[in-house]
């Protein structure tokens, strides 16, 4: 089964990819990454408790209080969790890594349930949309890399903020801020392609299009079917994707750490 990783900035488009994803002609399964970090922290969970016990004492408005009662305790007040976790001061570095340490695990858990789910569905290719693929390391499982990318800054602010109108402009500014260059994302893919949004969402379909002709040829279905009916095979072969895929995110590492030590 092909993993397609689905990444990208925040707002940049990935949901709207994956919209057009998983209806026809490509009617692909996706695992939603940002759905499965809800369903780990819901009431009751482990990763609700790690997180009220660590931002509790220090968050007044952490959980809602004119939620419908639920025995397992207040749902999360996730625009609060946020203002503590978004920003570039070294405190919210700090918060979003533990914020990052519950939830991640959790997440990535759910993911390999998910993958082996579809796997033994006979799925020719899956999507993987996870807004952090490459910081949290589930790129090294993925097969190819969609990087959704948008050119002006502006457009991606103005979509973030007409679609979380919660949001204030420094709310948004410390969400943008709160992941990696686009261009890490791009540099790393090289084994897989970007789309730019930046036009309409026809001129998106279109992008997609091209994308997954692109990917359907270099990994036909064919080769998909032969992994599902020779488990050895397809184990053998997904090791040895694990393995290249390490040493090429090492390469760029290494080559980002040198054109910095030169600077
Ligand atoms: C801080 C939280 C509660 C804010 O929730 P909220 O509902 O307001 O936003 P939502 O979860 O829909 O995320 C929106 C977007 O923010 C970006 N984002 C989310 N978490 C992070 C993070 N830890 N670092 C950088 N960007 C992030 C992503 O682009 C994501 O698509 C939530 O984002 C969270 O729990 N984040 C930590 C878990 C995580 O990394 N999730 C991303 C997928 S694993
Ligand atoms: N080409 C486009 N033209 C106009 N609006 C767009 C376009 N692409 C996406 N949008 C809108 O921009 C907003 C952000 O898109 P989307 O939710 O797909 O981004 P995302 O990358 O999944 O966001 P997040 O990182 O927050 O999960 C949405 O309201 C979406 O409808």
């Amino acid at each position: 089964m092909l993993i397609i990783g689905l990444t990208g900035s925040i707002a940049t488009g990935k949901s709207t990819v994956s919209g057009i994803l998983s209806t026809p002609p490509y009617s692909l399964p996706i695992i939603d990454a940002d759905l499965l970090a809800r369903k780990v922290v819901e009431p009751g969970s482990a990763g609700y408790k790690a997180i009220v016990n660590y931002f509790g004492p220090s968050t007044p408005d952490l959980l809602l209080d004119d939620a419908p009662p639920n025995p397992s305790g207040k749902p999360l007040n996730r625009p609060a969790l946020g203002r503590r976790v978004f920003g570039s001061t070294e405190e919210r570095k700090r918060d979003r890594a533990v914020l990052n340490g519950i939830v991640h695990p959790a997440v990535r858990w759910e993911v390999y349930k998910a993958l082996i789910y579809y796997y033994l569905r006979g799925q020719w290719a899956v999507v993987l949309d996870v807004p952090l693929l490459f910081e949290s390391g589930m790129d090294l499982i993925c097969g190819t890399v969609i990087v959704v990318g948008v050119h002006d800054p502006e457009i991606q602010m103005a979509r973030l903020r007409a679609r979380d109108a919660h949001l204030t402009a420094e709310d948004a500014e410390n969400r943008v801020r709160s992941q990696g260059d686009a261009e890490f994302r791009g540099t790393t893919t090289a084994r897989g392609v970007v789309v730019w949004n930046d036009a309409d969402k026809a001129e998106l379909e279109t992008a997609v299009k091209s994308a997954m002709t692109s990917i359907a040829a270099s990994s036909p279905r064919w080769w998909a079917w032969t992994l599902l009916v020779a488990p050895p095979v397809g184990f053998g072969v997904a090791a040895w994707n694990l393995v290249v895929n390490f040493a090429t995110k090492k390469g760029w590492e290494r080559k980002k750490q040198e054109e910095k030590a030169k600077l």
